[in-house]
């Protein structure tokens, strides 16, 4: 059943294949010019999932360029209903695998890089897959400005630990390091759809924000 469900998302993300951005490296180093068609500051999530933070955040932010990565097809077809919903045509979304980010962004291209809820890779053999790695951080710092931001949010205090020490191994300035938020009461908080099923169970939610050097 699940594997039937899944193979009928597929269908229909091949039939919405002209909602997405189709050749990604096309843009690299010009999606304000290329994409957008204006200059404004650049942002992008990494593992949009569903698209609900991307979508509310690009409303709310209408002078900002948004652009949601999603490596699953059958993920970033919800984010596309949600992109509708909101009319956010400050918004574009990429079926792509971030492993390969330096592909579709250019050096200092982006403004600000979201992480929210990355899927936490427990195993130690699995480490370098985590988006808060060495090897991730090493890719952010060239696609961010200096001074450029990383907003990571996670449920998974083993991760958050973990990613404390690769920022601080890589040297990069570490704001509102908080742990234990509940409620996910902080000002401007927009809830991921994961934050808002975590929020309801009262569970906490770890925040910090790294800045490029
Ligand atoms: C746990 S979900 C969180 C979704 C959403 N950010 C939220 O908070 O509701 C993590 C998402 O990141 C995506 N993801 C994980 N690794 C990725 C990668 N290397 N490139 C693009 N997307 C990735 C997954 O497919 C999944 O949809």
């Amino acid at each position: 059943m699940r594997i039937r469900g899944k193979q009928k998302k597929r269908q229909r993300f091949r039939e919405m294949q002209g909602e997405f951005v189709q050749k990604p490296q096309e843009y690299k180093g010009h999606w304000n010019e290329k994409y957008f068609k204006r200059s404004a500051p650049l942002h992008i999530e990494i593992g949009t999932g569903r698209g609900q933070f991307l979508a509310t955040m690009a409303s709310l932010h209408p002078e900002i360029n948004y652009v949601g990565i999603e490596k699953f097809p059958e993920v970033i077809i919800r984010a596309h209903e949600k992109k509708v919903a909101q009319n956010a045509s400050n918004e574009a979304l990429v079926c792509f695998d971030a492993t390969n980010i330096l592909e579709i962004f250019g050096e200092s291209e982006v403004d600000r890089i979201y992480l929210n809820f990355s899927d936490p890779w427990p195993k130690k053999k699995h480490a370098d897959q985590r988006l808060t790695s060495r090897v991730f951080l090493a890719k952010y710092r060239q696609i961010l400005k200096p001074g450029g931001e990383i907003h990571f949010k996670t449920d998974n205090r083993q991760l958050f630990e973990f990613s404390l020490n690769t920022f601080a191994e890589m040297d990069w300035k570490l704001r509102n390091v908080t742990l234990d938020l509940h409620n996910s009461g902080f000002e401007g908080n927009v809830m991921t759809e994961y934050e808002a099923k975590f929020a309801e169970q009262g569970l906490p939610i770890y925040r910090l924000e790294a800045l490029r050097r």
